[in-house]
């Protein structure tokens, strides 16, 4: 079955779970009744988005909530979910974390995001993570990365060459930078020959205006589907044996020489 991916860009309400929640309990489901998905994905922090000075108060704990709530969800519409990221708070530190939950609720893997965006003071009230985002989802070998990750296509880099043929991407990335966002994430489906799949957030924030823009894009590059800067979904039907048919056509990793890079 080829997958059908459904991005959610949500308008984030700041500092605010409660809100949040049900916004996205009731995106998803006429997310399923209307597009059908079996994969859908959120953006980055979408629980309080960028409300860092009270991460004490709305980070949640060990992700408890958002792992039982995804998970709920996930079963219900029996449908996969790359949980965007949220504040997981623990006792050390707080870490922007992605959840990524299959089709039966089970949660399969967690990323923390490795680049801190010191633009947005991140590193001020955030711990950054230590392991990739690899992870199998719905029999796809596949990475999960956030936001401020594109920009470092060494990073990527050593997730594809581990076999991942979907690259997923969640953010909260501002309009200022819209041509970055783009030009970033095409770069990163041309170079590494794999689907990218990119879900940021509409809307504002009392620091920012964000691009929207979420992407979904074929491993030769072409944008399949696109949103505008309003807050909506993308939906859009892969087939993942595109890679390989891309990566024997021009056979960048075969044709690597690691040996001469650093
Ligand atoms: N939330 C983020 O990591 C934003 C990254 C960003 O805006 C950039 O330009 O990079």
């Amino acid at each position: 079955m080829k997958p059908i991916i459904t991005c959610i860009q949500l308008d984030i309400k700041f500092g605010d779970p409660a809100s949040n929640y049900l916004q996205v309990e009731e995106k998803i489901a006429s997310a399923v009744e209307s597009q059908n998905p079996t994969i859908i994905v959120l953006p980055e922090l979408w629980t309080t988005g960028y409300d860092l000075t009270r991460l004490d108060e709305i980070a949640d704990d060990e992700g408890k909530t958002t792992k039982q709530f995804l998970s709920k969800l996930a079963k219900k519409y029996k449908v996969s979910i790359v949980g965007g990221s949220v504040a997981k708070k623990t006792y050390e530190s707080v870490t922007n974390t992605m959840y990524i939950i299959n089709n039966q609720g089970e949660v399969v893997h967690e990323y923390s995001k490795l680049h801190l965006f010191k633009l947005m003071d991140e590193h001020h009230y955030l711990a950054a993570g230590n392991k990739k985002g690899l992870f199998k989802i719905d029999g796809v070998n596949s990475a999960g990365v956030i936001c401020y990750d594109i920009r470092f296509p060494e990073w990527i880099r050593a997730h594809m060459t581990q076999g991942a043929e979907i690259l997923f991407v969640v953010a909260e990335w501002p309009l200022p930078r819209l041509h970055h966002w783009r030009t970033l994430l095409i770069s990163r489906a041309i170079e590494n020959q794999c689907y990218v799949v990119a879900c940021n957030r509409a809307g504002l924030d009392p620091n920012n205006e964000f691009a929207g823009h979420s992407m979904i894009i074929d491993p030769w590059g072409t944008v399949i589907a696109e949103a505008d800067e309003t807050a909506g979904s993308i939906t859009a039907e892969i087939d993942v044996k595109t890679v390989k048919k891309v990566r024997n056509q021009i056979p960048v990793f075969a044709d690597r020489l690691p040996e001469f890079y650093d």
